[in-house]
């Protein structure tokens, strides 16, 4: 039986840099993934199919806006959906072969395509082949949780794993749960013209982040003609692609919604079964398997990263965790996976970024903290991009004046995520926020405007 020092199973954001690390250390490794290519759920049916959809919408509606800043195209402005689809398979795998061609270069790398499952603690079988290990990896990600609805007409609803691969741009289409997914694709199909609707069993949409920034995300969705149906009771899906049938309840009444096409986006599952956890011993319930701080699992030498652990389910959380077991394994001392530094970026309109902590977050562990905003409407950067809705929001700590927490709700928050993640990252107060010198006119001024007024604010606190 061939020996491995680590075995990684699943080459997505988690399995991928793991064992490139490992490989680096001169460690010799065997990664695993099941769909005989490198990149994950990430690459094929998340992160970045959703952002080139996105990306192609948002030109598209650029376009349609060109006449707000004074410039008339000859010609209405046309889609070309199947070219979108070609155009994105070819980046995947552009993106796929460029990490095969990156193994290459570690000689005491060996990928291989198959499915794998622990046969013990310290054996996993592949492709009829066992292989032993002294450490190992699990980051086998997560798939679409589907709720217990009744009706045929749920099991045959898209997920994630199956919109990407649409032909045709639908003409219509309904999303079930208003949570990220859901969100981020909504927003990109009623800009390309598809009629929408979002159902929610919640009272908005985006539950797990900060209310006032979902709350202007689900505005624009009405003024982008999206119908948001909130505290929705469902009773039954019925129907086939082409013709779903909806019945559901709001508000006491009895409703029903026809439309052609539905996705269900309601949580993810971790990918925890039929991977023989029980026969190594590692313990695992619905949310995932259960690794301490250091992402080590209930077996010593096991441990677990990315969305298959208990935990966030980002794929930089998935890289990040990634560098937290390695170092774990190989290092000679310990380091723990921060979460309350944790930073994302939700790909709507107006985009969010967020780091840290937010208002409510600081309040459940009982943290005294000042909440200010600077608002983007009187931003000369905002106003000159003629979007000037949003805001940066500080959560700081009273006694400290550490900035805890940052939100940010921008048409480009993407690009702001990265100051707010540095700021989160190393503890930064509010002075010296203040001190750094914020280029004019960018969306970044916020940040040292923002700190200003809180300084200032808690100076005049003093003084009273
Ligand atoms: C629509 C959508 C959009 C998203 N957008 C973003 C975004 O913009 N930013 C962001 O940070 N996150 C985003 N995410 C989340 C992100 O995709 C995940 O957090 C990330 O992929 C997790 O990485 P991972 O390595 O843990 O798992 P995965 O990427 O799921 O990789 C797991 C790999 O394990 C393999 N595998 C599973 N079981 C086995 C087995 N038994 N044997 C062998 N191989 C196996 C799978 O084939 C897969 O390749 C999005 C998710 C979705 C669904
Ligand atoms: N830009 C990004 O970073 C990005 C983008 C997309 C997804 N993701 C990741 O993927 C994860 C999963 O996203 P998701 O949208 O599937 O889940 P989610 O947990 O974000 O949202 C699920 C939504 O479905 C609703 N829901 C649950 N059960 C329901 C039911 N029976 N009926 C009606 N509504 C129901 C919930 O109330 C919630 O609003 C995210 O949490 C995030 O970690 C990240």
């Amino acid at each position: 039986m061939k020996q491995y020092d680590l075995v990684v199973i699943g080459a997505g954001p988690g399995g991928t840099p793991a064992a490139m690390m490992a490989a680096r250390f001169g460690k010799k490794v065997l990664l695993i993934d099941k769909r005989g290519e490198p990149g994950g759920e990430c690459l094929f049916e998340g992160c970045i199919p959703s952002k080139i959809l996105e990306n192609a919408a948002n030109r598209y509606a650029l376009l349609k806006e060109a006449r707000s800043f004074h410039i008339d195209l000859d010609g209405a402005a046309q889609i070309h959906w199947e070219e979108v689809i070609a155009d994105k398979d070819v980046l995947l795998e552009q993106r796929a072969q460029a990490a095969l061609a990156s193994f290459k270069v570690l000689p005491s790398l060996d990928f291989l395509a198959g499915e794998t499952a622990f046969v013990d603690a310290h054996t996993i079988e592949v492709n009829g082949e066992r292989y032993g290990f002294e450490h190992a990896i699990v980051a086998t990600g997560a798939s679409a949780h589907i709720p217990p609805l009744k009706g045929e007409g749920v099991s045959r609803a898209w997920t994630n794993a199956d919109i990407f691969k649409a032909k045709e741009l639908p003409e219509e289409i309904a999303f079930i749960g208003a949570g990220a997914i859901s969100c981020e694709l909504v927003q990109m199909f009623a800009k390309l013209g598809v009629k929408c609707h979002i159902l929610e069993r919640g009272p908005r949409i985006l539950k797990r982040i900060d209310e006032e920034a979902a709350l202007i995300v689900q505005k624009r969705m009405q003024e982008q003609g999206i119908e948001v149906l909130l505290n929705v009771g469902f009773d039954s899906i019925d129907g086939d692609e082409g013709d779903f049938t909806i019945r559901y309840t709001q508000e006491g009444a009895a409703k029903t919604l026809r439309v052609p096409h539905l996705l269900i986006a309601t949580g993810r599952a971790a990918n925890v079964e039929g991977i023989g956890l029980e026969k190594a011993g590692v313990e695992f319930d619905r949310h995932g398997i259960k690794v301490d701080g250091g992402m080590q699992s209930t077996v010593p030498h096991i441990y677990a990263v990315g969305d298959c652990a208990v935990g966030p389910k980002f794929a930089h959380w998935a890289t990040y965790t990634a560098g937290v077991a390695i170092h774990n394994i190989y290092a000679p001392t310990r380091h723990e996976a921060q979460e309350e530094k944790l930073s994302w970026v939700l790909f709507s309109d107006p985009q969010i970024a967020s780091a840290g902590l937010s208002e409510a977050e600081a309040a459940q562990k009982g943290l005294e903290v000042s909440v200010e905003k600077y608002d983007y409407a009187a931003d000369a950067r905002a106003q000159i991009d003629k979007d000037a809705e949003g805001f940066i929001k500080f959560v700081v700590e009273t006694k400290s004046g550490v900035i805890k927490g940052v939100q940010v709700v921008s048409y480009d928050a993407s690009s702001l995520a990265g100051e707010a993640s540095l700021i989160v990252a190393n503890a930064m107060t509010v002075l010296q926020v203040m001190g750094a010198i914020h280029p004019h006119p960018t969306l970044t001024e916020g940040f040292g405007k923002l700190a200003q007024s809180l300084f200032f604010k808690s100076m005049m606190n003093r003084r009273r």
